[in-house]
């Protein structure tokens, strides 16, 4: 981010401006599966980054954010690659606001370095957190006022409901509990959102109902099979945007051949479509 949104003091700021700019809420979710890569490509950390590179050529003018899942780097010795490609989408798409999603939680000391990792070293604009640890597991991250911090709430997978569907002394499930503290006690400066999955749109509801207009990262339309009319119905924030909505595979391997970009971009154009499809239903219903 750096010098690149310098104008923006808040991570709403920002936000709304990756909205506002792409006219889309489509986050390109990058999870390079090396045993998945299109003719052409091998699995080594350069043609990892190749791959990305043009993915994100292809699809940045339907993407208001992109987010590079780290593990699919990290088990490839390519965290390198990874330090690449978000600069590139900061040249190729200067208004996405890029999610590193990194699923991070642990101690204060070392949230710290997470947080040098993600932003310093990652210059990443947000980074998905895990709540478990409690309030002092996300406090290094306020150093960063300006960043993002998507906080795991209702997830997209069957095992979600293990423990985010158990009931807590406030009489509520977990997740509620969750969202009510981080967009409150944890929230010092507005900067954080909740990862709320599409395959629970009830849970969207109930999320939004209690987080005001904190945005939200919702993952599991496309591959996950994820309910996109109820999501967009049930997730808009009170200005009409607030939603991040994530397809990863579907557009990444929307084919494996030559033509792998070109039909990434159509997968990306027609799931920005239909989220505006969904959001004009929202509006008129
Ligand atoms: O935090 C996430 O991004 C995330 C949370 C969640 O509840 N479910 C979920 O699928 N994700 C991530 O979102 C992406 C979903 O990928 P696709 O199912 O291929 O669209 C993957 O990178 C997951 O790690």
């Amino acid at each position: 981010m750096g010098q690149r949104f310098s104008q923006f003091k808040t991570f709403p700021e920002r936000l709304a401006h990756s909205f506002q700019t792409s006219h889309s809420m489509l986050c390109v979710g990058l999870d390079p599966d090396i045993s998945r890569m299109p003719t052409g490509y091998g699995t080594s950390a350069a043609d990892i980054e190749r791959f990305c590179v043009e993915i994100v050529k292809a699809t940045a003018e339907y993407a208001c954010a992109f987010k590079p899942q780290i593990a699919y780097f990290a088990a490839n010795r390519a965290e390198g690659a990874l330090e690449n490609i978000i600069g590139r989408i900061h040249e190729l798409a200067p208004h996405a606001t890029v999610v590193l999603d990194a699923k991070r939680g642990d101690i204060g000391a070392t949230a710290k370095q997470y947080a040098i990792e993600a932003f310093d070293r990652f210059q990443a604009d947000s980074v998905t957190l895990s709540p478990y640890m409690g309030h002092d597991s996300v406090e290094p991250y306020h150093a960063y006022p300006d960043r993002g911090l998507f906080i795991l709430c209702r997830t997209s997978n069957p095992g979600g409901n293990d423990l985010q569907f158990l009931v807590t002394g406030r009489e509520e499930p977990i997740y509620q509990t969750v969202a009510k503290l981080a967009t409150n006690a944890w929230n010092p400066h507005q900067q954080v959102g909740l990862v709320v999955g599409a395959t629970y749109p009830d849970e969207i509801r109930a999320v939004r109902r209690l987080a005001g207009d904190a945005p939200l990262l919702v993952p599991g339309v496309g591959a996950q099979g994820g309910d996109l009319l109820n999501t967009v119905k049930n997730g808009l924030c009170s200005q009409g945007w607030g939603l991040l909505i994530n397809s990863s595979r579907a557009i990444l391997y929307a084919s494996s051949g030559a033509d792998f970009a070109q039909a990434a971009a159509r997968e990306a154009e027609s799931t920005r479509a239909a989220i505006q499809t969904a959001k004009d239903q929202a509006h008129s219903g």
